[in-house]
Parts: structure tokens; C-alpha cells; sequence
């Protein structure tokens, strides 16, 4: 009996075996991946990959060429490495290459399935980005946002002034509140207790969403067959869920108490509460809080890196801020007349230009964010499965000579062509194809207006004891500044600009 009990399990064992070993040579057959990287048994390349990835992941590049596989658990990664071929396939086959990984972790029990950066290429993405389309995108859209962009700008040169080893915070402050004012109608205070529980948690979003070994329920996604009681990683997540939800249902009560007053200023979150008679507004109470947390965590931590980055490029590369500088001061006047605004767009050109560059010198999203294929396809004679990922390799491409004659160097010059003002020509760093960033234009004026105004007030220069790194910063670190940076006001003149601006901008309470 013991002995054909023991036989009989052999014989599963070695059946199992060979069902691996058959099914691995029928799916090599069938299918070809670029330049796959050698990895660890069954982990794969799951521990090569670091966070922030960008150097790695553009080292790999020089290592391997245009395109290059990793294995990660059971799922493979298409690194994308030039424009070439991101264009190639997540613009011009968008159809089959604008899905999500399935992430049971991050994207379901922290996320409830409703955050829609996350999302697979579904019914319920495709409702989420019409109604956030209609209302960050258009005239409309561009009317909401520009007089709280201009406004948040004085107080980000105040801000700036008053404490300029700070500048992460004012920065943090200027990109929250642009968002915030516009989804909920109230403006950030500097200790601002949302702003502080958003760049609390963004951080453990990124490294869940781009450092494999953070959850194994991500990588080996077949752990949340086991019963609930034996995922050890869930209770993490499902209070991660609850917290937030119950932080951002507070911003909702406050709204909707104000609602009844009559007082709420007109926002974002009042239009979706309005257009309820339309139908992609019919969604669930937790939907509605996901759809305006996206956007007051797309928004604000994206500009606020974005503007850092700004700031960095001016005190590595001071020529071109000398050149911005004194196009600025023909507009605005040289002694400190007026503070820029977004209307004086189409006079400054190469500020436009700068946005661009901020945009593409170092891309804070440093290798993409990964997409999965729906469809099986060929390409160039590699053949590929439905549900193989593939990311666009940012830092690579924006540091690749190919690409770009001085790559490493921050030159606003190299946008001033023909497509200045077509926000995603020449950079990668909105996405590609139907997921592009759906916030992109709103995104690029926050960056132009803090970009013109703090350029137009301060002098900014490196700390010669502390010089910045430019490749290896985490732009987007949140609990200090990334780098340390001397910001001076130009002039006594600028002084009492900034001064007399940053008091109106103080005195608008809402
Ligand atoms: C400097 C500014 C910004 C940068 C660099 C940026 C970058 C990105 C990137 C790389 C993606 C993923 C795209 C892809 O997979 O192809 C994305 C998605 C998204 N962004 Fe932005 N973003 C910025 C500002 C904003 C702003 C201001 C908003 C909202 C007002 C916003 C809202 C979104 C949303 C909702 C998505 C999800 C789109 C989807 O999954 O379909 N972003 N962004």
C-alpha cells in the first residue's frame, strides 16, 4: 500500500515535470522576446530591479539594445529603449498595447480596483477618463484652471522667499493646491493635513508599483488563489484601502456641507455631483472618491517633481536661465513691473521650450509605466503573447545621444521648432498612445507658470560644497529636498514684488 501510495505520487511529480517542460518548449516555439536578461530560477529578474530604476535601467540599454526581456515571476517585461519603437507599438498599435498588469495587491485590495492609473484597458477606464477628459481638457477646462495657476504662483514665489531652503514644501503646496482648488474648490495651507497623507502614501504607491520585490502578490500573481487568512499581505493593504478612503470621504462631507450652504466654490467633484443625469457620471460613492483622488495625486506629484526639476536644470546649466531671464524681463519689464502670467504664453516662447526640456531631461517616471498586450502580436520578427508587459525605458531614451545631440544637458534650445507647442512632441515623459497622461495640458501650464515666476524673482545657483547629482536623485523624494540649491531674490525691486503678490495671493481664503 505505502509503496504504491509512494509510485503513485512519482508518477504526479514527474507528470507535473514533464507538463512544465512540454508546455516551456510548445510556448518557445511559439513565441520570440528581444534580448531576454539571464535571471534567478523562478524569480527571475525580480531582485535585479532597483528603485529608482533609471541609471539601471539605461546602463541595460548600453548592455543589450533597443529592446531587452526580463523575467519577473511568471510574467515577462518588454523594456522599450527608443523612440522608434515606442512609437512603433504603444502609439501606433495603441489598440491592443494600453492595458495595466493585473496587480490582485496594488490595484485591487489598495486600490479597490477604482484607482485609474491602475486600471485595466476596461469599461470602467474608458467611463473614468471621459469624464475626467471632459473636464480637464478644452476651453473650458483651460478658463478653471488658469486663474488658480496664476494665482498659486504668487504664493510659490512667496513662499520661496520667505523660506527658501524649503523649496521642496512650496513647490509641494503650489502643485497641491492648483489640484485641490480645482477638484475641491479649496486651496492648500502650507501644513496642509491632506497634503501631508498624499505625499505619505505616494511614495509606497511607487515602490509598490515599480520594486517587484515589494509584493510578491504582484509578481507571482496566483498567491491570491490562497484563502484569505494566508495572504500575509493583505491586511496592509486593505487598511492602506481604508484609510485612504476615509481621508478623502472627509474632503467629500466638507464639500458636500458646503454644498448645502451654498457656499462650495465651483469645482471639479460639484460637476461630477451636478452631471449625475449624464451617464458616465452614474458611478459608486467609492468610484466618484477614487476619480478626484487620481487627479489630486496625478497632479500634485507630478508638477511638484517637475518643477524641482526645473529648478535643478537652472542651477546645473546657468546659461539658459540667464536667456529665459532676459526674455521674461522684456515682458514683464526689467524692473520688476509685474510678476509673469499664463497669458503672456504666447510672447515667451522659449519658456514654453523650458517646460519641454524640464519635461524630457530627466524623466521622473524613470522606465515608464508598464503596459500589458491583449492581443498576441509580431513584431520584427519577435512574437509576443497577450499579457506581456512592456515599458517605455524614459531615463534611457532622454539620456541616449541617438536621441538627442547633448543629451545630458538641459538645453530649452532643442524645443524650439516647428512643434513647440505640442505638449508630447519630442519627449516621452506624458506616456504614449490612449494612456497618455490625461492631465498633460494642465500639467504643462503648472509647469510654465512656476517655471516663468520663480525664474523672473531668483537667482538660482548650485551649492559648490553640495553639488547636485543629476542622474541619481530621487526627484520626487518626499520627506526632504532632493538636493540642495541657493534661491535668492534678484533685486529689491523683485522683493517688493514678490512681496505685494504674495500678499493677495495670502489674502484669498477658500
Ligand atoms: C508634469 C506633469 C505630469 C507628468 C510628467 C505626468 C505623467 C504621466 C504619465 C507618464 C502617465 C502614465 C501614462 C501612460 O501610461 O502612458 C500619467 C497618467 C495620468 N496622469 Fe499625468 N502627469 C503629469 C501631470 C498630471 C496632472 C496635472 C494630472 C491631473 C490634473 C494628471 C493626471 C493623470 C491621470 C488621470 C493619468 C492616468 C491616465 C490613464 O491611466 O489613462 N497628470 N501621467
Amino acid at each position: 500500500m505505502t509503496l504504491s501510495i509512494a509510485y503513485l505520487v512519482l508518477v504526479l511529480v514527474f507528470a507535473f515535470i514533464l507538463n512544465l517542460v512540454v508546455s516551456k518548449i510548445c510556448f518557445n516555439r511559439k513565441y520570440k522576446f528581444p534580448n531576454v536578461v539571464p535571471g534567478w530560477p523562478i524569480i527571475g529578474n525580480a531582485l535585479d530591479i532597483p528603485y529608482p530604476a533609471g541609471m539601471w535601467a539605461a546602463a541595460m540599454t548600453k548592455k543589450h539594445g533597443e529592446m531587452f526581456t526580463l523575467n519577473i515571476g511568471t510574467k515577462r517585461l518588454v523594456y522599450l529603449n527608443s523612440s522608434r519603437v515606442v512609437t512603433d507599438l504603444l502609439e501606433k498599435r495603441a489598440a491592443i498595447y494600453s492595458s495595466r498588469p493585473y496587480r490582485p495587491m496594488l490595484s485591487e485590495i489598495m486600490s479597490g480596483g477604482a484607482r485609474m492609473v491602475m486600471m485595466g484597458y476596461t469599461d470602467k477606464w474608458r467611463n473614468q477618463r471621459k469624464i475626467m477628459h471632459s473636464i480637464l481638457n478644452g476651453v473650458q477646462a483651460e478658463k478653471k484652471f488658469v486663474p488658480f495657476q496664476d494665482l498659486e504662483s504668487k504664493q510659490l514665489v512667496y513662499d520661496l522667499f520667505q523660506d527658501p531652503e524649503n523649496f521642496h514644501k512650496a513647490s509641494q503646496r503650489f502643485s497641491n493646491s492648483v489640484i485641490l482648488s480645482v477638484v475641491f474648490g479649496r486651496r492648500a495651507r502650507k501644513d496642509d493635513e491632506l497634503l501631508a497623507f498624499i505625499l505619505g502614501y505616494t511614495g509606497t504607491l511607487g515602490e509598490y508599483q515599480f520594486a517587484p520585490t515589494k509584493s510578491p502578490a504582484d509578481v507571482f500573481t496566483w498567491l491570491s488563489c490562497l484563502p484569505k487568512p494566508l495572504q500575509w499581505w493583505r491586511p496592509f493593504g486593505e487598511k492602506f484601502f481604508k484609510t485612504h478612503v476615509e481621508m478623502f470621504q472627509k474632503e467629500y462631507d466638507l464639500l458636500l456641507s458646503k454644498m448645502e450652504k451654498g457656499t462650495a466654490k465651483p469645482c471639479f467633484a460639484v460637476d461630477v455631483l451636478h452631471g449625475a443625469a449624464k451617464k458616465e457620471f452614474e458611478i459608486s460613492d467609492i468610484e466618484k472618491i477614487y476619480t478626484w483622488t487620481s487627479l489630486v495625486e496625478a497632479g500634485s506629484d507630478t508638477t511638484r517633481t517637475a518643477v524641482l526639476q526645473t529648478i535643478a536644470g537652472a542651477a546645473c546649466y546657468p546659461s539658459w536661465a540667464v536667456k529665459a531671464r532676459a526674455l521674461l524681463d522684456e515682458v514683464c519689464g526689467h524692473k520688476a513691473e509685474r510678476l509673469p502670467m499664463l497669458a503672456d504664453r504666447e510672447r515667451l516662447p522659449y519658456i514654453t521650450a523650458v517646460v519641454k526640456e524640464t519635461l524630457r531631461w530627466r524623466p521622473f517616471l524613470q522606465s515608464g509605466v508598464p503596459r500589458v498586450l491583449t492581443r498576441d502580436d509580431e513584431y520584427e520578427g519577435y512574437r509576443f503573447p497577450a499579457g506581456t508587459e512592456f515599458s517605455w525605458n524614459a531615463y534611457s531614451i532622454a539620456l541616449d545621444e541617438k536621441e538627442y545631440k547633448d543629451a545630458e544637458r538641459f538645453e530649452p534650445e532643442r524645443f524650439m521648432n516647428e512643434d513647440l507647442n505640442k505638449p508630447t512632441k519630442g519627449h516621452w515623459s506624458f506616456g504614449a498612445g490612449r494612456r497618455v497622461c490625461a492631465g498633460l495640458n494642465v500639467g504643462v501650464n503648472n509647469i510654465w507658470i512656476a517655471a516663468a515666476t520663480v525664474l523672473y524673482c531668483f537667482d538660482i545657483a548650485e551649492d559648490p560644497d553640495h553639488p547636485i547629482d543629476q542622474f541619481n536623485t530621487l526627484w520626487e523624494e518626499p520627506t526632504k529636498a532632493p538636493f540642495k540649491v541657493k534661491i535668492t531674490p534678484r533685486s529689491k525691486a523683485h522683493i517688493a514684488l514678490i512681496e505685494r503678490e504674495g500678499a493677495i495671493a495670502q489674502a484669498a481664503d477658500y
